[in-house]
């Protein structure tokens, strides 16, 4: 990382809670381009939250949060022109084309209706949906509406690419593809600032890991990093030893015996 290069995400002392249940307690964390960040944590943990804090979706936190070199709470929204959003739950408009949709997005962020057209053709053709361009989303399999998502976040070519769960019901092929293009966008400079519950790719995809766990970071760098510090093997391993997590063959066992319960007395 070149010394005078600036982070384009500063998040500093960020504090957020929902009334009563505090979720983020004091999060810092600086993010440069060309970074690809997996932020890891479990189930509720507030990866959501300090993304969608980030996309300026949700209010009420404490803290400073800075994109681009600029506090977003100052209101001047155009730094939103140059990030692209994968949500965790999509919401797609199921009566509108793959077409209508994507040039509808591409319009929304200041692109020309037959660029945004053209554009959006090749995209996805090129992840082989040329066939369904013309047809209902509403027709689409997941892993076809992913696609659909995936391309949506990027015909602008955004600077920060935010993602949740970006290879969600993707084929392997697909996976293939889609890892190839993070990893191009990111040796040009792009951002990419994602959350997945798939550790292995985690593992493989992040050039730095963040895991947020009780509200805060507990781990924070590159895979070799990480596994230097813990001694584990794999990412899953370092993340149950981090989250303290060490109870899953008694869960499994105990949850089977419930099942079991009713048809024992069959
Ligand atoms: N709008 C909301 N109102 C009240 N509580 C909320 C709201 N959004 C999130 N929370 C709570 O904040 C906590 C963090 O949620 P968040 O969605 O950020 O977690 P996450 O780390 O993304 O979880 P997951 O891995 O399950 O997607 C949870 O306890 C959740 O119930």
């Amino acid at each position: 990382m070149a010394v005078a290069e600036k982070p384009v995400i500063s998040i500093s002392g960020l504090w957020m809670n929902y009334s009563d249940r505090m979720v983020l307690r004091g999060i810092d964390l600086e993010v440069y381009p060309g970074q690809i960040i997996g932020y890891i944590g479990p189930n509720g943990a507030g990866k959501s939250t300090t993304v969608k804090i980030m996309l300026g979706l949700v209010e009420g936190y404490n803290g400073t949060v800075e994109i681009f070199g600029k506090d977003i709470a100052d209101g001047d929204n155009t730094y939103k022109r140059r990030i692209g959003y994968v949500p965790e739950v999509a919401e797609l408009y199921d009566s509108l084309t793959a077409r209508e949709y994507l040039c509808f997005i591409g319009e929304l962020y200041g692109m020309k209706r037959s660029d945004a057209d053209d554009k959006a053709k090749r995209l996805t053709t090129l992840l082989g949906l040329e066939k369904a361009y013309d047809m209902r989303i509403s027709s689409f399999s997941k892993g076809m509406k992913q696609k659909v998502l995936l391309i949506s976040s990027m015909l602008h070519d955004p600077d920060i690419l935010f993602l949740d769960e970006p290879l969600s019901g993707l084929d392997a092929n697909s996976v293939m593809v889609v890892k190839e293009i993070f990893a191009s966008l990111a040796a040009r400079g792009k951002t990419i600032f994602y959350s997945s519950h798939i550790m292995d790719v985690v593992e493989k995809i992040s050039s730095r890991i963040v895991l947020i766990a009780g509200g805060d970071i507990v781990a924070d760098g590159s895979f070799a990093e990480l596994k230097d510090q813990s001694r584990e093997g794999s990412l899953e391993e370092i993340f149950n030893q981090l989250t303290g997590f060490d109870k899953y063959r008694d869960i499994a066992g105990e949850f089977v015996t419930i099942i079991q319960e009713g048809a024992a007395d069959e």
